[in-house]
């Protein structure tokens, strides 16, 4: 993996404690550390856009991953809206959103559902696709994604995944832009949540043994 692409996201370098921070009483005993605060996602965020903006060339559809994909979408695209190119102007987008599920606890079931209809999906020939994801885990996902969404014909494809887990399982994929790298364990919040759980928590935190069971389904 490139370290200039992303932030390497390591335990000795990021390790902050739990009452640093604030956290939700009703997460308090379900998450073991915080490995990424809010602001220092916000701030990545402002980074990200401005590579993607500097690297357009005319409109965007900007993808949205639901659910997971919808805190970083929604950031991103309210930084990218009030951005200009190098050459000062602003970049045109409209917005799509995919609903894409595949997990189970904290398992890929290797099964990935795409929702997306005939019609949206003819929508997209010839234009320049941003697709907008929250995480790369085994990279399944994505490359089932890729080859549905590659059937249309868009003119372009670019990916940004808000992290990148590095992990024995990973099927290699490596999305254009990337905000963290981070290591492997079950990441929740900002969005990304374990059985629905989670995601009305700002920070990315490790999920706790206790919190995996208290909402584990059978
Ligand atoms: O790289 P992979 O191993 O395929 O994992 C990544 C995918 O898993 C999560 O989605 P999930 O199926 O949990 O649905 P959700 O977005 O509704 O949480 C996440 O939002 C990614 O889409
Ligand atoms: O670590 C994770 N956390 C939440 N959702 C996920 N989907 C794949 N990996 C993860």
């Amino acid at each position: 993996m490139d370290p200039s692409k992303w932030i390497d996201v390591t335990p000795e370098k990021f390790n902050y404690h739990l009452d640093h921070f604030v956290i939700p009483t009703h997460y308090e005993k379900d998450v073991s550390s915080i490995l990424i605060p809010h602001g220092v996602i916000m701030d990545r965020v402002n980074k990200l856009a401005r590579l993607i903006v500097d690297e357009s060339n005319g409109p965007l559809v900007v993808c949205c991953i639901l659910k997971g994909g919808h805190q970083y979408f929604a950031d991103l695209v309210n930084v990218i809206k009030k951005l200009t190119t190098k050459s000062g102007n602003s970049v045109p987008l409209s917005l799509e959103f995919i609903r894409v599920k595949s997990y189970h606890n904290d398992q890929s079931t290797g099964e990935v559902k795409v929702s997306l209809t005939e019609d949206e999906c003819k929508e997209f020939k010839g234009k320049n696709l941003l697709i907008v994801e929250d995480i790369i885990d085994t990279g399944a996902t994505m490359v089932k994604l890729l080859e549905k969404l590659r059937q249309y014909e868009p003119s372009s494809i670019k990916v940004t995944s808000l992290l990148i887990k590095k992990t024995d399982r990973s099927n290699g994929y490596i999305p254009d832009y990337v905000g963290f790298a981070i290591p492997d364990a079950f990441v929740v919040g900002y969005a990304l949540d374990y059985n629905e759980y989670f995601r009305d928590l700002d920070h990315i935190c490790v999920i706790s043994e206790h919190g995996k069971e208290r909402y584990a389904n059978p």
